[in-house]
C-alpha cells in the first residue's frame, strides 16, 4: 500500500512554555536537528510538539510544571500543519483561570475540539526518549503504557477505551475499599469491565498482529534487529482464539468470583491492567532485557519505525517523529542507516542531541536548528 508523506507542522508558536517566553519557528518538511547544550530546551521543544497528540505528552508532566515558571500558570501552544488535506491551524494550552482543571484546551482550525482525540484526525505523532531506554528492564507499567500509545496512533477510540476502564476500574475498587456487598452495583461495573477490557485486549492483540507482520520488512541483518513481540495477557490469550462475547464473559464470571480475594488485597488482580508486552532480539535468541543498552535501543528504533510505517499505512498518516538524544546510542553506521530510513519514510522528524557533529552527514539533507536557553536559531 502506497503511504503518502506524512503532514508536516510548518510553523510552531509557543506561550509561557517551560523555558520559553514565546517562540515562533518556521520548520521545513523531513529531517530536523535540534542542538543545544544540557538544559537549553531541545526537549522542551519536543515536549510541546507531544502534545499535538492526545494525552499528557512525552514527560506526562502536570500542566502545573509545563507552564513557564513565575508565570500566571498558563500556556499557549499553536501549530500550523501542512498536510495531504490542505493546511490546518491546531491551538492547545491551559488558560489562567482553569488552573489546569478539566484539562487542556484544544481548536482546531480555530474552533474548540471536544477533546484532544480529534488530533487524530490531523496528525500522528510517535516519540522515543531516552527515558525509555529501561523499556525492557523497567516495571510492566512502562510497556503496556508504551503499547498502548502504538495503539492509539492506529487505532484513535483506544484512549476512550482506556479511560473507560480505568473509571470502571476506580469504581470496584472503591466498592471493594467500602466492603460493599452490592451486588447489583459491583455486576453493573464488572459488566462495564469485561466489555471495556476485553475492548483493549483485543485491539492490543490486534496491533501486536500488524506490529509484528511489519516488523518481519526490516532486513533480517539490518542495522535495526528484528524483535519478536508477544503480549502476555490471559485476555489478550483468549481473543486470538475465542469470540469476544464469550471472553467478556468468562471474565464477567471470574471477576464476581474474585471480589473477596481482590477484598483483601485492596485491588482487582485480574484484567488487561496485568498485562505485558514481551519483546526478544531475533538474531540474538535473547530476552529484551539482557541485551547490551546499545542492543536494546536498536530493538527499539526497529519496533517505532516498523510501527510509524505500520501508522503510515493504516491512517494514511505517516507520523511526526521525536528522536529525542536519538544518536547517543547508535554507532556511526546505525545513525547513517536511521537516516535514511527516515529520508525514505518522507516523514517529519525531530531529533536532538548536544553534538551537533553526530548529524555532519545530514549537511544540506536536514534544517539544523540551535537551541540556547530558550531561543531558536537557524544555523546553516
Ligand atoms: N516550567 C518551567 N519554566 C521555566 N523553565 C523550565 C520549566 N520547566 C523546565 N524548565 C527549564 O528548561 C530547561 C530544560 O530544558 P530541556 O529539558 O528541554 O533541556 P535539553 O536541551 O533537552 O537538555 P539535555 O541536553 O540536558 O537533555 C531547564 O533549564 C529547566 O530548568
Amino acid at each position: 500500500m502506497e503511504t503518502l508523506p506524512g503532514p508536516h507542522i510548518s510553523r510552531l508558536t509557543l506561550t509561557n512554555f517551560r523555558n520559553y517566553a514565546s517562540l515562533s519557528l518556521e520548520l521545513k518538511p523531513g529531517l530536523v536537528v535540534l542542538s543545544g547544550d544540557n538544559g537549553a530546551g531541545k526537549t522542551n521543544l519536543l515536549e510541546a510538539i507531544s502534545l499535538l497528540a492526545p494525552g499528557r505528552g512525552l514527560r506526562r508532566a502536570p500542566y502545573a510544571d509545563v507552564a513557564r515558571e513565575g508565570n500566571d500558570g498558563s500556556f499557549a501552544l499553536h501549530a500550523k500543519l501542512d498536510g495531504p488535506e490542505g493546511e490546518v491551524d491546531i491551538g492547545t494550552g491551559i488558560m489562567a483561570a482553569d488552573g489546569g482543571e478539566g484539562g487542556r484546551r484544544v481548536r482546531i482550525n480555530g474552533a474548540p475540539a471536544r477533546n484532544a482525540d480529534e488530533l487524530l484526525q490531523w496528525l500522528r505523532v510517535v516519540w522515543l526518549t531516552p527515558s525509555m531506554d529501561t523499556l525492557f528492564t523497567g516495571p510492566a507499567g512502562d510497556r503496556r503504557r508504551f503499547l498502548d500509545r502504538l495503539v492509539l496512533a492506529v487505532d484513535a477510540a483506544h484512549g476512550q477505551r482506556a479511560l473507560a476502564y480505568e473509571k470502571a476500574m476506580r469504581g470496584r475498587n472503591r466498592l471493594l475499599a467500602e466492603n460493599s456487598r452490592d451486588h447489583a452495583w459491583f455486576e453493573a461495573i464488572e459488566t462495564q469491565l469485561a466489555e471495556t477490557g476485553v475492548a483493549i485486549a483485543a485491539a492490543r492483540a490486534e496491533l501486536v498482529r500488524l506490529l509484528a507482520a511489519k516488523i518481519e520488512q526490516l532486513p533480517g541483518d539490518g542495522p535495526f534487529p528484528q524483535a519478536d513481540i508477544a503480549l502476555a495477557g490471559e485476555l489478550e490469550a483468549q481473543v486470538a482464539t475465542t469470540p469476544a462475547v464469550d471472553v467478556e464473559e468468562s471474565f464477567r464470571r471470574a471477576l464476581a468470583a474474585g471480589r473477596e480475594r481482590d477484598r483483601a488485597a485492596g485491588r482487582t488482580l485480574e484484567g488487561p491492567h496485568r498485562s505485558d508486552l514481551i519483546v526478544r532480539h531475533r538474531p540474538k535468541s535473547m530476552p529484551a532485557e539482557l541485551c547490551s543498552t546499545g542492543e536494546q535501543k536498536a530493538l527499539l528504533v526497529g519496533i517505532v519505525l516498523s510501527h510509524a510505517r505500520l501508522t503510515g499505512e493504516i491512517s494514511g498518516m505517516t507520523p511526526i517523529l521525536l528522536l529525542d538524544e536519538i544518536a547517543a546510542h547508535l554507532d556511526a553506521g546505525r545513525r547513517a542507516a536511521l537516516f535514511s530510513i527516515l529520508e525514505d519514510m518522507q516523514c517529519q522528524a525531530f531529533m536532538t542531541g548536544t553534538d551537533a557533529a553526530l548529524f555532519s552527514s545530514l549537511e544540506g539533507r536536514a534544517q539544523f536548528l540551535t537551541v540556547d536557553h530558550g531561543t531558536v536559531g537557524e544555523t546553516r
